[in-house]
């Protein structure tokens, strides 16, 4: 575990109470974790606070199936079974994505979803200096309850799940319970590795949620010896 990093950064950090506290650092920070786990969630929260773009790769593959073409329904057959697309494929995505980025004037992300292979760590280790990966856990019963009450609403597109809350789910999903043990298996072959990357350059923080949102963000915070802000404090 390394807290290096989030030490240097709890140094430098500013105590001011405007929003955006940290607006204009360059935060080149990694989310890790098993599908399901809540990455999205916190990467998410945390990019709107450090006022860093939140970059999902799983998003870029999402919006490349939205388009038509031999490609993509060679990819989807890849995603729908929870199964990786290519290194070289996933790469160019998120080139283009930064590169896009670069252009508008962003500078640092908080990358989810990405990398997820040995090959993929170090091709992003040699174009960019990654400050620090977040590695997210959750106890293995809950994370399987988690990952089986997944759904996206067919209305509006967003993320919810039937074992947080207390109405029926329909069974038009893809999370069947096949497809999630077929990722979890994929992350432990092919990701697991991935820690032990960046656990021996020192840029490891594994953090165990505790709970929900509620109990496991401020604890986060904590970690990351990061403020709260009043936005993030009260969603
Ligand atoms: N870094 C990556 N390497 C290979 N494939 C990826 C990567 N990121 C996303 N994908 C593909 O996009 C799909 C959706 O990504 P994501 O939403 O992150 O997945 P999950 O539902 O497994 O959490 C993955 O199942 C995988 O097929």
């Amino acid at each position: 575990m390394c807290f290096e990093a989030a030490s240097q950064l709890e140094k430098s950090s500013s105590t001011s109470t405007s929003p955006s506290p940290y607006k204009g650092r360059n935060f080149h920070w990694v989310f890790l974790g098993c599908p399901g786990v809540g990455k999205g969630t916190y990467a998410s929260r945390l990019s709107s606070l450090l006022g860093v773009p939140h970059i999902a790769t799983g998003d870029l593959v999402r919006e490349e199936l939205s388009s038509s073409g031999l490609l993509s329904s060679q990819l989807k057959e890849l995603v729908n079974h929870g199964k990786l697309v290519p290194d070289e494929f996933i790469i160019s995505l998120l080139s283009k994505r930064l590169q896009a980025g670069k252009e508008k004037g962003e500078s640092g992300y908080i990358l989810d979803g990405f990398p997820r292979t040995v090959t993929q760590a170090d091709t992003l280790e040699g174009v960019t200096n990654i400050d620090l990966v977040i590695n997210l856990k959750l106890r293995e019963e809950a994370l399987l309850a988690k990952c089986l009450g997944r759904r996206i609403c067919s209305e509006c597109g967003a993320n919810y799940n039937v074992a947080c809350i207390d109405i029926k789910g329909d069974d038009d999903t893809d999370d069947t319970e096949e497809v999630i043990k077929e990722r979890l298996r994929i992350y432990n072959k092919m990701t697991q590795p991935v820690e032990e990357f960046y656990k021996k350059r020192g840029k490891l923080l594994e953090f165990e949620l505790p709970g929900g949102i509620p109990e496991s963000w401020p604890r986060l915070l904590r970690a990351l010896h990061l403020e709260n802000d009043k936005q993030s404090a009260i969603a």
